[in-house]
């Protein structure tokens, strides 16, 4: 598998910008996301085994696939933005091309940057449809039980409405900037991380085998989420503003305030079910992407 990307010919670069890293693994991952929201959103829930007995005994099985069909619909977009704007960061950076990218590897500092640009474009890509995730996670009502009362947004079209109605279409940017400063940093990291990963398990120069990618990518994916749950906590709260939390005056407010009614343990709410999840959603992600930097080429 070594020799799957080795050897392409220089020159030719593939169209980054519209590479489409799948959205299957997703589908699997879509009980995690909810039960993840769910303990940084809301202190009813004693731990992750607690909060899947109750969204199952209210909700049914199909409680746990609620709001991500927007999420499912847009992820390969979203990837495809942040791996095109790294490649062609990197590219524009260090002028190799990706075929000779191990054999001539770029700096840490270089990956790293090209990382946080990635991060900091793919965040106000995601912002609109990761807060109608949340919101939608968010809505314990369960599905069309007569006489229950009907949830606010009846489906992600509806949120979307509703939100610009009641905000303006800014309002789907509510979160934005907390979502920024998760990303921004922590793809940095990401991609540093595989990197490094890579040429540590890699003999000089040689292009990594695909169970290297799997691993580094895997590692990555967890490495990134333990920098970025404390900010992912703070994000999700900041979208939920209004609805089951006050509203809060900025990132800064919102961490003190939790902190404070919660205590520290707040910030990594949510951190060990996802990296479970992480682990073989970014070894995917990261086979795929080098699958395709390679056939491309
Ligand atoms: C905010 N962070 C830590 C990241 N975006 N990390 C990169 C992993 C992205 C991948 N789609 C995932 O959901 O794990």
């Amino acid at each position: 598998m070594a020799s799957c990307w080795a050897g392409r010919g220089a020159g030719m670069e593939p169209p980054c910008s519209s590479l489409p890293i799948p959205a299957l693994p997703c589908w699997a991952a879509c009980p995690v996301f909810l039960i993840q929201v769910r303990l940084q959103t809301q202190t009813t829930y004693q731990g992750i085994i607690d909060c899947m007995v109750k969204t199952y005994r209210h909700e049914s099985l199909l409680g746990f696939f609620k709001g991500m069909s927007f999420p499912i619909a847009s992820i390969a977009v979203v990837n495809s933005v942040l791996f095109g704007v790294y490649s062609n960061t990197l590219l524009a950076l260090t002028t190799t091309s990706h075929q000779e990218r191990w054999a001539q590897p770029p700096s840490y500092t270089h990956v790293f940057i090209a990382g946080c640009t990635g991060g900091f474009v793919q965040a106000y890509c995601l912002a609109p449809f990761d807060l109608i995730k949340v919101r939608l996670q968010n809505q314990t009502e369960p599905r069309a039980r007569p006489g229950s009362p009907p949830p606010r947004y009846r489906g992600p079209v509806h949120c979307a409405v509703s939100i610009c109605r009641e905000d303006g279409p800014w309002g789907l940017f509510r979160g934005a900037w907390a979502l920024t400063l998760r990303d921004t940093p922590t793809l940095g990291i990401y991609f540093v991380t595989y990197e490094w990963l890579c040429r540590q398990s890699t003999p000089d120069r040689q292009n990594p085998g695909a169970a290297t990618v799997l691993v580094a990518g895997g590692f990555a994916g967890i490495a990134s989420w333990a920098v970025a749950t404390p900010l992912d906590v703070i994000k999700s709260r900041m979208q939920m503003g209004g609805l089951k939390h006050r509203v809060y005056r900025g990132v800064l407010d919102c961490m003190v305030s939790s902190a404070r009614q919660e205590g520290l343990g707040v910030f990594f709410r949510g951190l060990t079910i996802n990296s479970a999840r992480a682990f073989p959603v970014n070894a995917v992600t990261f086979l795929t992407y080098e699958y395709l930097l390679s056939s491309w080429g």
